[in-house]
């Protein structure tokens, strides 16, 4: 299959391709189907050490290049990805599971990360600020922090790297990245563009293993100046704890809790299909997907009702199969954790109105869900489900429903259908959360800056911002 021009079974280091010192393998599995589609080194700490090397050396090289060099090769990075968006989305379902079409969505957007980035960093100006007496400047200037230690999720195994690598790699970081041994092979596909389209050795390392061990070899070292990671909000806690030793620069894209509200007046069709790509999006296992659905008194039933039709229509499967929109989930874990959500809240009065069982063929299928009646004291109401399921909670009062949506120690991404501007002005100013949708359920693009609040993270990702976690201001005082 074409996928296999860049399932890459080694490490990329330095500029080459190496299994672990042990000679150790992980076996990668298809979620789809459970069959191993192949293995990946075991690296460690040492291994971890050796690709800093690689990175720091790297480091003056690409921070020296001439921008338009840098920029160059980030126009063939993006034009690499095009070209192979096919063979790199096979490869991101075969050991994700997401349907086809979203795949190739995630290489299109990263794709889009490195155009944006490649176009951002040629306007990363600095300033000169006015001195306040004759016979001095006083400049402020931006510097690529450094060797940057990159470490990411399975759910978006591709685009959660390309909003990292491409921004460090614009400004002239060199980077040692470590994907989620669920899905490798997206991960190590950007050392072999990397490779493809002239980084210089050292400039992208990208390692499989132990995450605890090459965690940490990133976390110690005083040379790695930057850490950015996307994942659980338990490992990022533990992560920005060990970054005080080395006082790091940190990006952190955490868990997310998101409420998604639908006032009376809201257009219910609109609410809906805003309501089934952001909760069932890569079967509902996204940071941002609406975790908890609160509808209005007045449209509680229709908004019911029609979800209920669009989520019988879902077809479950194999994500290349033609026409399949929902995947496997990651593991049987993950099944498992949608079941206690769902048993809970039976238990406390809520109704399965749709789904609610494992899906007919064996492996970690779950079928689309929706309970309803869904009440505060619901273990969803305060924990991020990731899975495809919907709980759909009742409101009457505009102030409780914010009060309800704000009730939780994240604050990732929010959502709300009303057609009313006051209203959408108080929500702007209300909610507490880093991204809010507005008659909109699907708000990530690479011109805007993406990033939560609360437990949910700190910095950006994309926009201008995303290039600037990248870069050190300095200030210089010149007297003459
Ligand atoms: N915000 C988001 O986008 C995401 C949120 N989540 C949430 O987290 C839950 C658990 O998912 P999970 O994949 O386990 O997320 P994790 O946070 O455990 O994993 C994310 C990344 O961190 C690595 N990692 C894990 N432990 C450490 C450590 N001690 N030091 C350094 N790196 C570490 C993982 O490596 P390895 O794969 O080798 O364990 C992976 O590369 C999900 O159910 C979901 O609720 C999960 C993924 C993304
Ligand atoms: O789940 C995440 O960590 C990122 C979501 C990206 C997207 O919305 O496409």
């Amino acid at each position: 299959m074409s996928y296999s021009k860049y399932l890459k079974e080694a490490n990329f280091i330095g500029g080459s391709w190496v299994g672990a010192d042990s000679g150790d393998t992980i076996d990668v599995t298809n979620p789809a189907t459970g069959e191993v589609i192949g293995t990946v080194p075991a690296c460690g700490d040492v291994e971890t050490r050796r690709a800093i090397d690689a990175a720091a050396e790297a480091f003056d090289g690409l921070a020296g290049m001439p921008l338009m060099e840098r920029v160059g090769l980030l126009w063939k990075l993006h034009d690499a990805l095009m070209d192979n968006q096919k063979s790199l989305a096979e490869l991101l379902t075969v050991e994700m599971g997401k349907p086809m079409a979203e795949a190739m969505g995630e290489i299109g957007i990263g794709a889009q990360y490195v155009r944006w980035f490649a176009e951002e960093v040629r306007r990363a100006k600095g300033e000169i600020v006015p001195a306040p007496s004759n016979g001095r400047r006083f400049l402020v200037t931006k510097h690529p922090v450094g060797v940057v230690g990159m470490i990411t999720p399975w759910n978006f195994p591709s685009s959660m790297l390309a909003r990292k690598i491409a921004p460090a790699l614009a400004v002239g970081c060199t980077v040692v990245a470590k994907p989620a041994t669920a899905t490798p092979y997206s991960g190590l596909a950007w050392g072999a563009l990397a490779e493809e389209v002239g980084y210089p050795k050292g400039a992208v390392n990208v390692l499989t293993g132990s995450a605890r061990k090459i965690g940490g070899a990133i976390m110690d070292d005083p040379r790695v100046r930057k850490v950015t990671f996307t994942g659980s909000t338990e490992v990022g806690k533990e992560l920005i704890r060990q970054s005080a030793d080395t006082v790091k620069k940190l990006s952190m894209e955490l868990g997310g809790n998101a409420p998604f509200l639908v006032f009376d007046d809201a257009d219910v069709d609109a609410a809906v299909s805003g309501a089934m790509v952001s909760k069932f999006r890569n079967s509902g296992q996204t940071c941002v997907c609406a975790n908890r659905i609160y509808v209005q008194d007045g449209v509680y039933d229709a908004f019911v009702e029609k979800l209920k039709i669009a989520v019988e229509n879902l077809k479950v499967g194999d994500g290349r199969e033609a026409g399949v929109e929902q995947g496997p989930l990651i593991d049987m874990d993950a099944v498992e954790k949608v079941e206690e959500f769902i048993a809970d809240a039976k238990t406390k009065g809520g109704t399965v109105v749709t789904g609610g069982s494992r899906h007919g063929n064996g492996h970690s299928f779950f079928e689309p869900t929706i309970v309803t009646e869904a009440t505060q004291d619901m273990k969803f109401a305060k924990e991020e489900i990731f899975g495809p399921l919907a709980p759909v909670f009742r409101f009457t009062d505009e102030d409780d429903a914010i009060a309800w949506a704000n009730d939780t120690d994240f604050g990732l991404a929010s959502y709300a259908y009303t057609r009313d501007i006051g209203r959408i002005f108080k929500l702007n100013e209300k909610l507490q959360y880093g991204m809010i949708g507005i008659n909109s359920g699907l708000i990530t693009t690479v011109e805007a800056p993406f990033g939560g609040v609360k437990e949910s993270g700190l910095g950006k990702e994309g926009g201008s911002q995303g290039l600037e976690d990248y870069q050190d201001v300095k200030y210089t005082a010149v007297d003459f």
